[in-house]
């Protein structure tokens, strides 16, 4: 909808209505024809002002729409229309201008911002490109190299970087609309030529060519795979080289293409589902609307290792007092300085004074007595962790919260050890700890809605997305990683080298393949995992049994690996070599290839051609089924759930909208008969077996990702 008001005497107001984001919905869109036609009918009416209602100008199409039969008006006639008034129109931009609101007021002819707006063309991060007219429109504004920057970024900039880049005429602190009223008076009558951009020439840079390859090779390097930034590009070379309507054609033609690819749909997917994790729900009820988070001033982490540093800064950047305990002297010290540098660089980056009083260090775990929650961030040893929050239960004042950031190790264990396991709750962050986006907030079996609602909480203030997740070994993450990791194992036992494992899945569009990630995450992690769950042992190693734990088939590379102490970078040896420790470009190892050679000798083992579809359905299904088998645990509450933490934690393509939607996509039934046939092949992997769940989602027909949970129901302990 869109509200129309008449102001001192000869302004039509035009406001928004549509929230929380003032989207263009039909009725939007609608509204605003209606509106504008009305104003440019009243002869008392001189210039026309568009606001959005409740401080938020507009965040662009309304997402909701897509893969629905749009109808009302369409939005590129629409801005044209307004660009083609005779009476000036002006935008009064406050909190947002993204996407479509950006581009409709692009098409006004003066554009006033508040000072703390943030306006964008994010459509890069939907699978989309701007589509009502942004690519043609927005460099003729600000110069070609700027526009294909925030065009292919989706970056947010600030009403002062907007106003520096041309993009808005004017910023102010006090009331946008009063000011753009004010405006709208001052221009009444003049000229609007100059003011209409689409008639406006594109400027060329003299290397016009070279900023158009240039551009092109930074996405194609950025986007592994996804086709969003590479049509920007394109659409906006037709900006620089075609008249107006023929560049408006072009970017039509390319929206269209895009619209309907899956990646497109991926997307946004993925965008609905980073909200929706925060609607969290567990097994015994607690909901994310009927529990009250307490409110945390003061907090602590106790040890100061790489995540514990990471933890640190991301609590002191957030406003939030710490009390950072390291019992070893030496590590007290070097940690002081290394949260201070980080503190520092994160300050200078966001141009704000950095927070370096926020932090209080102590090598004494009694400087916990008085904050409200604790973050255990000490080595990944159980007994170590045990003996820990024995010490927080009696240090720390009656109901401050204990969480832990184990990757893994069972919460309810150490709940036991306290004299209140309602307040113990997972915090489970990603390294750097600072950076990453992710927290899995794990709750116990007596962790109590409060303390879940406080640590999720916790999450979004810190910036996180926060996803609650079921206490299981290895939580959701890194459960579901296993699989994967054991795939590749096995993979290469056949006859694959890791070069080609992770080629095919960075060519799929991961990050980092899966072995060039274990070397950069430490394969002597994973080795002390095992080691300590009594996987690794010694004497088995070249015996018969060397390849069988528990009467399934295991792998022992990593761990032969490991006894040679090749941890990965940090070693400089791993499944890849590196010039130095701690060196980042990743050689293929002759080494390697013979070791393999001579492993699979020993054991008898015939390597095999293997192509590139088996290692992706292997690595990935195998990864899928997990998934199914947590949704069917409920350690996970829906299929969102694992996809953001998968996306945001272990570098799954977002085009490709997480490892439960792309089950989806592929279809459930070629997921189950590809799980099958391999089980067969390999019926000593039960990963490969297909879970329950996912026969059932086939059994039902297959329905669409958001109606699994109807098909999930599952017995539960109560929180
Ligand atoms: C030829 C064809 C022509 C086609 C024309 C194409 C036009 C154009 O180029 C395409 C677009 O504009 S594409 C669009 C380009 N625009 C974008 O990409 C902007 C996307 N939005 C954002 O980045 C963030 O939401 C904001 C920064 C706006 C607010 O952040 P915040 O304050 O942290 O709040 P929050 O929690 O994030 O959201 C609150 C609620 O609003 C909901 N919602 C939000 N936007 C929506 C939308 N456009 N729609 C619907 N809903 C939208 C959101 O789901 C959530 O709902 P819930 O039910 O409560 O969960």
């Amino acid at each position: 909808m869109a509200l129309y008001t008449r102001v001192s005497g000869s302004v039509g107001v035009i406001t928004l209505q549509n929230p929380p984001v003032n989207a263009l919905s039909a009725a939007v869109r609608q509204g605003i024809v209606d509106m504008m036609d009305r104003a440019l009918s009243e002869p008392e009416v001189k210039s026309v002002v568009i606001c959005g209602q409740n401080g938020k100008f507009c965040g662009g199409a309304d997402i909701k729409e897509f893969g629905t039969n749009m109808s009302g008006p369409a939005l590129i006639p629409l801005i044209d229309r307004i660009e083609s008034a005779a009476k000036p129109v002006v935008a009064a931009i406050e909190g947002i201008a993204l996407g479509g609101g950006l581009e409709l007021a692009l098409g006004c002819h003066y554009r006033i911002a508040h000072s703390k707006a943030k306006l964008g063309l994010p459509e890069v991060s939907l699978g989309l490109l701007p589509g009502a007219g942004g690519t043609q429109r927005l460099p003729r504004l600000i110069s070609i190299p700027a526009a294909l920057e925030l065009i292919t970024t989706g970056r947010h900039v600030t009403a002062a970087e907007a106003l520096q880049l041309g993009i808005v005429d004017k910023v102010t602190d006090r009331n946008t609309l009063d000011e753009a009223v004010k405006f709208a008076l001052s221009v009444a009558g003049k000229s609007l030529d100059l003011h209409r951009i689409s008639t406006n020439p594109c400027p060329h840079p003299p290397d016009v060519d070279a900023v158009f390859e240039t551009a092109m090779q930074r996405v194609r390097q950025r986007a592994r795979g996804a086709l969003a930034p590479v049509a920007c590009v394109q659409a906006v070379r037709a900006a620089a080289t075609l008249p107006y309507a023929h560049g408006m054609e072009r970017e039509r033609e390319l929206f269209k293409g895009l619209f309907t690819s899956g990646q497109a749909r991926a997307l946004q997917y993925y965008f609905f589902a980073q909200r929706a994790v925060g609607r969290w729900s567990t097994p015994g009820g607690a909901r994310w609307d009927t529990s009250k988070p307490r409110p945390v001033r003061r907090a602590a982490v106790i040890g100061l290792g790489t995540m514990g540093r990471g933890i640190t800064v991301a609590l002191a950047q957030a406003g939030l007092s710490v009390v950072a305990v390291e019992t070893n002297e030496k590590q007290l010290t070097e940690a002081k300085q290394g949260v201070s540098d980080m503190l520092e660089r994160g300050a200078r980056r966001r141009g704000v004074p950095p927070a370096l009083d926020k932090v209080i260090y102590s090598h004494k775990i009694q400087a916990v007595a008085d904050v409200d929650l604790v973050i255990e961030a000490v080595f990944e040893d159980m007994e170590l962790k045990k003996a820990i929050f024995q010490q927080l239960s009696a240090l720390c004042k009656p109901g401050t919260f204990l969480c832990t950031n184990t990757s893994g190790l069972d919460i309810d264990e150490l709940a036991a050890q306290t004299q209140n396991p309602e307040l113990v709750v997972g915090m489970h962050f990603f390294a750097p700890a600072h950076v990453m986006k992710l927290l899995e907030v794990v709750y116990g079996q007596k962790s109590s809605p409060q303390a879940v609602a406080t640590a999720m909480q916790i999450g979004s203030k810190i910036g996180k997305v926060s996803v609650a997740v079921g206490n299981c070994r290895g939580f959701v993450g890194n459960r579901i990683l296993k699989p994967y990791l054991e795939q590749a194992f096995f993979l290469l036992e056949e006859g694959a080298t890791p070069e080609l494992v992770d080629k095919v899945l960075e060519e799929f569009g991961f990050a980092m393949g899966v072995f060039r990630m274990s070397d950069l995450s430490g394969l002597d992690v994973g080795w002390r995992v095992r080691k300590a769950i009594g996987l690794v042992a010694p004497e088995a190693l070249t015996g018969p049994y060397a390849r069988v734990r528990e009467g399934h088939r295991y792998s022992p590379l990593g761990d032969l690996l490991c006894e040679q102490v090749r941890f990965g970078q940090k070693t400089g040896r791993g499944w890849y070599q590196y010039d130095k420790p701690g060196g980042r470009v990743a050689k293929p190892d002759p080494w390697l290839h013979r070791f393999l050679e001579e492993y699979r000798a020993q054991h008898g083992l015939v390597a095999r051609r293997i192509d590139h579809q088996e290692v992706l359905d292997r690595c990935l299904y195998a990864l899928i089924n997990e998934g199914f088998r947590i949704l069917e645990d409920g350690i996970a509450a829906g299929p969102e759930d694992i996809d953001v933490i998968y996306v945001l934690g272990y570098g799954w393509p977002q085009h490709r909208g997480g490892p439960m939607f792309y089950a989806g996509m592929v279809g459930l039934n070629k997921v189950l008969e590809r799980l099958e046939h391999y089980h067969q092949v390999h019926p000593d992997v039960p990963n490969l077996q297909p879970c329950s769940l996912l026969r059932k989602l086939v059994a039902s027909g297959s329905p669409p990702i958001n109606k699994w949970r109807e098909v999930i129901k599952k017995p539960h302990s109560q929180l």
